[in-house]
């Protein structure tokens, strides 16, 4: 087990690239499944998600090659292997493979998904989408049983707008027959991006990135090659750093659109932003005003970077209120960041951060994927050292994090674990 260990205070300046979208490709790869022929992924992170993935379809007899960030599965092997347990356990975005193999084999058994403790994470909307299309659905001992016949196409209306309900329902009802409706839809780029794969595999799909989705259910689905969109988690929480720490941090590979809500709100703080085709170039605020920030559905302001964003408010002079209205809980962090000195009070979905504050480096540990981007801001922007544990969560989402920023001239490097701090985290 390994530690960030990070040297705060020095100025960022230079280029960073923005790898291929976690968001997308945890989804892609359990598309591959519906093919009768090798599918190509172009530009997948290089983050531990992929890699569990990668051994998940193995495991149910697909064949894989992966280099250079480029993978080809074969799924003509596959088979409906149960996975009750194991890999599916911990990584979140295992549920796709439950859309995927209900679509391919009208039948799975998959154990209930892991991924970032965000508070409850429910997959009712998933379920109530597979049922209208045919399917039984049970959970037995922890694990959910699909069974179909066969899939029908159906007029599915989402309770709550779901991104993994969305692209879930999309999955199964490809090979689903007659039409499938889902009203309600999820509009993230991520749903764009595999509905994008599934129409070059021979799907029928219109509307994706609206909130009507049709699919035309089809008979088979073949082989193709398909690029995958640039990470806007990653490029945002880039930005957010630049903003808090650069002197000139240019954000390469990025698509501006998917996160004009971000640059909106680092503008009305006051930073300095230069928008291109594909790259945005940050620079500090003389003055860093107080803002509220709210989580929405996209295009609204991502959840995902409510909390990196927490850390740049604690530079800010006055009260910001950040509210997340799709995880209510979101806010393991704040305790983290009040040791490194920030003036942060959590009431009900609500952080109330009051600034400007100077933070200190200090020991912290990320209890979450986004949390660990926010500790790593926060470090860099510290005064001293700061130590962060519970990297492994960080490697779930962020591709090569310490090259990268070494890159634009941060002093972050990995060391192992003391005996101490690994006894530690066991009893955590
Ligand atoms: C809309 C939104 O911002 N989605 C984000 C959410 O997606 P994630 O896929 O985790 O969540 P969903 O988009 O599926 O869920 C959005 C909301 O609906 C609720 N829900 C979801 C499914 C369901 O069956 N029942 C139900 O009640 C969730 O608890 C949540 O409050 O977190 C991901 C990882 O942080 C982000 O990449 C997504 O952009
Ligand atoms: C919470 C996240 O990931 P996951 O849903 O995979 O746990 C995230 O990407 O911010």
């Amino acid at each position: 087990m390994e530690k960030l260990k990070i040297a705060g205070g020095y100025p960022l300046k230079g280029t960073v690239r923005v790898s291929g979208a976690k968001n997308s490709a945890v989804a892609l790869i359990p598309a591959t499944i519906l093919a009768e022929s090798p599918v190509t992924i172009e530009g997948l992170p290089d983050i531990s998600d992929v890699h569990m993935l990668k051994d998940l379809m193995e495991e149910i007899g697909g064949s894989v090659e992966y280099s250079n960030n480029e993978m080809t599965v074969d799924p003509s092997s596959m088979i409906s292997m149960p996975l009750p347990n194991g890999k599916v356990k911990k990584l979140r975005a295992s549920y796709y493979l439950m859309g995927a193999m209900l679509g391919r084999f009208k039948k799975a058994v998959i154990g209930l998904p892991g991924g970032c403790h965000l508070g409850p994470r429910p997959i009712d909307q998933h379920i109530k989408g597979f049922e209208a299309l045919g399917a039984s659905v049970t959970n037995e001992q922890g694990a959910i049983y699909l069974r179909a016949d066969e899939l029908r196409g159906a007029r599915i209306y989402l309770d709550v707008v779901s991104v993994g309900a969305t692209i879930n329902i999309m999955l199964a009802a490809v090979r689903a027959k007659g039409r499938t409706i889902i009203e309600n839809a999820a509009k993230e780029p991520e749903i764009i991006d595999v509905a994008t794969l599934l129409t070059n595999m021979g799907a029928k799909i219109k509307g994706a990135g609206t909130d009507v989705i049709r699919i035309d259910g089809v008979d088979e689905l073949h082989g193709c090659r398909h690029t995958i969109i640039p990470d806007r988690i990653e490029a945002g929480t880039y930005l957010i750093l630049g903003a808090a720490i650069g002197q000139g941090v240019t954000i390469d590979n990025v698509i501006p659109q998917h996160i004009e809500s971000l640059v909106a709100k680092l503008k009305e703080m006051g930073v300095k932003i230069e928008v291109s085709d594909e790259q945005i170039y940050v620079a500090p605020a003389d003055r860093y005003k107080a803002i509220d920030i709210k989580t929405l559905v996209y295009p609204g302001f991502p959840t995902d970077l409510q909390q990196p964003f927490t850390a740049l408010l604690t530079k800010a002079e006055g009260s910001s209120v950040v509210t997340d209205t799709i995880y209510g809980a979101r806010f393991k962090h704040i305790d983290e960041l009040r040791r490194m000195n920030a003036n942060i009070k959590v009431e009900g979905r609500s952080a109330i951060i009051s600034g400007p504050i100077k933070l200190q480096g200090a020991k912290v540990r990320a209890s979450d994927l986004r949390a660990g981007a926010a500790l790593v801001i926060a470090g860099l922007i510290a005064e001293g050292v700061t130590e962060v544990t519970g990297v492994e969560h960080i490697d779930r989402g962020y591709s090569h994090i310490v090259e990268k920023l070494n890159g634009i001239g941060a002093t972050i490097w990995r060391e192992d674990l003391t005996s101490e701090e690994q006894e530690e985290v066991k009893k955590s």
